[in-house]
């Protein structure tokens, strides 16, 4: 058996990407060197798919932006200096676009190797520039993505309220995200996606290994969905605090989430309206939110509350799921706790969490880290340190809050040592203005996220 030596790989290949309407199964092949063939599936429900000319086109720009982005996942385990791309060419703007997407949403990963991508990774740029994406005459109607968290599920109920159709779609096999998408009483659809299994292989075997830009992949599903559906909306839910990394000394920022940021949002969205389909909007309906804005729609409705669940650690493709929803310890269950305090009453957060994380002392360098006191910002999709500071500060002016040891703390060693006019939760609940959503949607919706 040879074994991967992630050092001695020269380079990496894109070679080649197929679809088949009948079935809808895409698959996205990639290698390294002359080495065998990595095969990832996506497969679209609604088969077979029949496309005209304009669509089939716009089919397939989708399934190679798709194939492009996709193999970040692949391109991480030796992270070659050489890239080819075989079958097709790409153009100096889709080249410039998976640099950023790829040096960006690999920060976290590089960071934590010891890497730097900066001017490593190039893509070859041999194509003509593509021609302009034609109007496809989509229908109306939404692709929600859904995560199995608060955050799509505040987008759902606010396109539910705008009378949005929608079709509540998500990626994968979890069934606590199938749970909550089947509790929306919405139309829903499973899409299938497969990882290469000897990537499992490779990482056994010593490959490079990290976070890679999960959403950007989703995303580019979605996209590609839409099309072969007819649709014309693919909408997430991230807010603007995704846009934040986690500053790192000696280092900079460091951002976990970057392709939920804002930049990949507007560089994504206009890639696919002017090289897919012109009348293709991909938005996030949550942008002008911060992490407290959309936990505070959260709480309007208590429809989820036995449903969701944003603790990670349900959403592994190996292992064991946890055994409680929330496993507490982590530091999504710690800001989602921190996030909702302010705008529920406490007996239902608890029953939600099934205990009061913030009157638990084993945690506190857990929330530390949180509020950005003697720690950074942890690498995780968390909201900003001054969300979790104000909302902190919240909670310790609430007498059925101010004495559980982690608030109690707060007040007596953190609190006296900040700038108490940047401890306001109202300026962190302001829409904000920089958005992809489309124009006949945005008063609306202004006027529903106001109320
Ligand atoms: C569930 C989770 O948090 N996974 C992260 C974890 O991976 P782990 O090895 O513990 O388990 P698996 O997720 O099962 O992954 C197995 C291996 O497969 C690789 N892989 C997975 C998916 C993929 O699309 N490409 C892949 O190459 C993965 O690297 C493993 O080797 O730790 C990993 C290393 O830090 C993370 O990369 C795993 O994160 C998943 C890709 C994932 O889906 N995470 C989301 C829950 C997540 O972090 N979402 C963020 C969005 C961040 C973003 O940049 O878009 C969020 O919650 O907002
Ligand atoms: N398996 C998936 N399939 C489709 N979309 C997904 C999937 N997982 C996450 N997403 C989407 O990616 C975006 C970021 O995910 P994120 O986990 O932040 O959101 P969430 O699960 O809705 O809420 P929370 O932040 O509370 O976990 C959201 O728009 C979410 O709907």
């Amino acid at each position: 058996m040879t074994v991967f030596d992630r050092d001695s790989i020269q380079s990496f290949h894109f070679t080649g990407c197929d679809f088949d309407a009948a079935s809808g199964v895409a698959r996205l092949r990639y290698a390294f060197d002359d080495g065998a063939e990595l095969v990832e599936t996506v497969t679209i429900p609604g088969a077979p798919f029949v496309l005209d000319g304009a669509r089939a086109q716009a089919a397939e720009q989708a399934l190679r932006l798709l194939h492009l982005i996709a193999g970040v996942s692949y391109y991480k385990a030796a992270v070659p200096e050489r890239i080819r791309i075989d079958g097709y060419a790409i153009d100096a703007a889709t080249a410039a676009l998976m640099e950023e997407i790829y040096v960006n949403g690999l920060g976290e990963f590089a960071y934590r190797n010891g890497l730097n991508l900066h001017g490593r990774i190039r893509f070859p740029a041999d194509g003509q520039g593509i021609a302009k994406a034609p109007t496809l005459g989509l229908r109306r109607h939404a692709l929600v993505a859904i995560g199995g968290g608060k955050d799509s599920l505040v987008s759902i109920e606010a396109l539910r309220a705008l009378d949005v159709e929608q079709t509540v779609t998500w990626i994968g096999g979890s069934q606590l995200i199938k749970a909550c998408a089947e509790r929306t009483g919405l139309p829903t659809l499973n899409i299938g996606r497969q990882l290469a299994s000897e990537l499992f292989e490779l990482n056994r075997q010593g490959a490079y290994n990290g976070h890679i830009p999960v959403t950007a992949i989703n995303s580019a599903i979605m996209v590609f969905a839409a099309v072969l559906l007819g649709v014309d909306q693919v909408v997430f839910s991230n807010e603007r605090s995704a846009s934040y990394g986690s500053m790192i000394e000696g280092t900079g920022e460091v951002n976990h989430q970057w392709s939920k940021g804002w930049a990949f949002e507007r560089d994504f969205g206009g890639h696919v309206q002017r090289t897919v389909a012109a009348d293709l909007h991909y938005y996030s309906l949550l942008r002008p939110l911060s992490e407290l804005a959309v936990a505070r729609q959260f709480a309007r409705t208590d429809r989820y509350d036995a449903h969701f669940s944003s603790c990670n650690r349900n959403f592994h493709l190996l292992g064991e799921r946890p055994a409680s929803r929330w496993c507490g310890v982590c530091p999504k269950c710690h800001f989602v706790f921190l996030a909702l305090a302010p705008f529920m009453p406490k007996p239902r957060l608890v029953s939600i969490f099934g205990r009061n994380l913030l009157d638990d002392p084993a945690q506190t360098a857990g929330y530390d880290a949180l509020l950005e006191f003697q720690d950074h910002k942890p690498f995780e999709c968390v909201g900003e340190g001054r969300e979790s500071r104000a909302a902190m500060a919240t909670v310790a002016e609430r007498p059925e809050w101010r004495e559980d040891a982690i608030v109690e703390r707060f007040r007596r060693e953190i609190r006296p040592q900040l700038d108490a006019g940047e401890l306001d939760i109202a300026p962190l609940l302001v829409i904000d203005d920089e958005h992809r959503v489309p124009q006949a949607l945005w008063g609306r919706l202004r006027a529903y996220l106001a109320t």
